[in-house]
């Protein structure tokens, strides 16, 4: 084998998972509401899935931004099936993060506790309606961005998500910088802006996180978004949990 042949033995998008870095994800979690991977899909794996955009038979609907006030730029909800590494990466992070969910409700009082796998996980989606899938691929030019939001699609709710950067920062673009806002009750909102690298992904609250104060856990508000897109395209894939009414 030629050093610059790929290996044959090129590991699993679950295998990838399971090599991650979970204890200090965790605490990123714990501290800041958002935690960041390090390297998960290797570069010709994000261009791959960023190729799929124009394959319309790939998705359910697409979203232009700009016509819902939602920003500028365009995004693709995947049908089923959803394609390779989306499918076998969505069951692996839930099921490393279904333990984090619960051990947060616990700690803002919260009744609702999450299964050990996506597949009990869906399972109350489709009962409580909700039956789309909800992974998606965004597509940015220069001057797009993502206002500040939260992806909740239904009463019922996964309390992480995670996106993954496509592009090659640096060189396919320039600005559209992922950023997540924290309101907290009775202060400023903080700002927290996040340097992904292509191939890397960032897990972060979908609507609120536990917060230690002196008198008792209180609740903050996260939402996300992304900054203008100085030049160049910018791809990324969002996986969401909870599947949408
Ligand atoms: O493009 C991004 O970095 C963020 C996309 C987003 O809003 C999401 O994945 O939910
Ligand atoms: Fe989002």
């Amino acid at each position: 084998m030629s050093a610059i042949a790929k290996p044959r033995n090129a590991p699993s998008p679950a295998a990838r998972v399971d090599d991650l870095d979970w204890s200090r994800i965790e605490a990123e979690l714990d501290s800041h509401g958002v935690g960041l991977t390090g390297p998960l899909l290797a570069p010709e794996d994000c261009v791959a899935l960023a190729g799929l955009y124009p394959d319309g038979s790939r998705f359910r609907s697409r979203i232009v931004m700009a016509r819902h006030g939602f920003g500028s730029g365009e995004y693709q909800y995947f049908a089923n099936p959803l394609p390779e590494p989306i499918a076998s990466l969505r069951p692996a992070v839930y099921a490393r993060l279904a333990p984090i969910a619960n051990r947060w409700n616990e700690a803002l009082g919260i009744a609702q506790r999450y299964p050990a796998t996506l597949d009990g996980f869906l399972t109350l989606c489709h009962q409580a309606g909700q039956t789309r899938p909800t992974p998606l691929l965004l597509k940015y030019g220069a001057g797009d961005y993502n206002c500040l939001h939260q992806d909740l699609y239904g009463d019922l709710f996964f309390p992480f998500q995670m996106v993954i950067l496509l592009s090659q920062p640096g060189s396919d673009f320039t600005g559209g910088e992922f950023t997540l806002v924290e309101q907290r009750p009775r202060m400023q909102s903080r700002p927290e802006v996040v340097p992904l690298a292509q191939g890397e992904a960032a897990i972060f609250a979908v609507q609120h996180r536990p917060v230690q104060g002196t008198r008792g856990t209180y609740r903050v508000n996260l939402r996300h978004g992304v900054s203008r897109v100085r030049s160049g395209e910018r791809y990324t894939t969002g996986l969401i949990f909870h599947d949408a009414k």
